[in-house]
């Protein structure tokens, strides 16, 4: 069936966030007395939300302490050096002139996907945006993205899901939607391809061609 909306995760998939993340992570394992990580290490650890994150860092007593910390030191750090990756405004503009609905589903912290998104992209108009929020179930569980999907008139063979980790992957599969993977992120092909993965591309123009071509 004919392409009518394509949702995309935030980190690792449209905005290159990595350090930013990384660099208050480790500031707040550092300011709570334990050692840092590499940035590229966060690459695995990133995907399931900040609390997640934390945990899997720390033991359950620190969860969230060092979530504060976190919070608090990426509110003022959180567009310190992320950017959007190459090509990601053109796929993003070429889709909305086509008509296609555009929306985004996080795992990252609700209010700082608004954020991103008015910062990095304050000219798109997206059909919804939503990050890990109380109450709706992160990715993979598909509430998130039925919850987005609800009044669009849209059925979920028209509608393709874009992530760079396994967790976006399984989002897709649960949902009923295409699972289209990226290698730009912060995953590996393998991955992607193990979790479900219709098909995974390896720069935006590439996404944008297969995107076009379900039209
Ligand atoms: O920040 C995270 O943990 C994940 O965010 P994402 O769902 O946009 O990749």
């Amino acid at each position: 069936m004919a392409l009518k909306a394509v949702f995309f995760d935030l980190d690792g998939t449209l905005l290159d966030t990595l350090e930013d993340i990384a660099r208050s992570a480790n500031y707040a394992l550092q300011t709570h007395g334990l050692s840092p990580h590499p940035v590229e290490a966060y690459k695995l650890f990133v995907g399931e939300g900040m609390r997640a994150l934390m945990q899997k860092l720390a033991s359950p007593d620190l969860t969230d302490a060092l979530l504060k910390t976190l919070k608090e030191h990426y509110a003022t750090q959180w567009k310190a050096t992320s950017m959007p990756y190459a090509g990601i405004e053109h796929l993003l503009e070429t889709l909305t002139c086509k008509g296609v609905k555009v929306g985004i589903l996080s795992n990252k912290a609700d209010v700082f996907v608004g954020e991103c998104v008015t910062h990095f992209f304050p000219n798109l108009t997206f059909c919804g945006i939503a990050g890990e929020k109380e109450g709706i179930p992160r990715k993979p569980h598909p509430a998130g993205l039925f919850a987005l999907l609800e009044g669009l008139h849209v059925s979920p063979e028209e509608v393709c899901f874009v992530g760079d980790t396994k967790t976006d992957m399984e989002t897709a599969v649960r949902a009923g939607v295409e699972p289209l993977g990226v290698s730009w992120g912060f995953r590996e092909k393998e991955e992607l391809v193990a979790h479900g993965a219709k098909h995974v591309f390896d720069d935006a123009g590439a996404l944008e061609a297969y995107l076009l071509s379900r039209l």
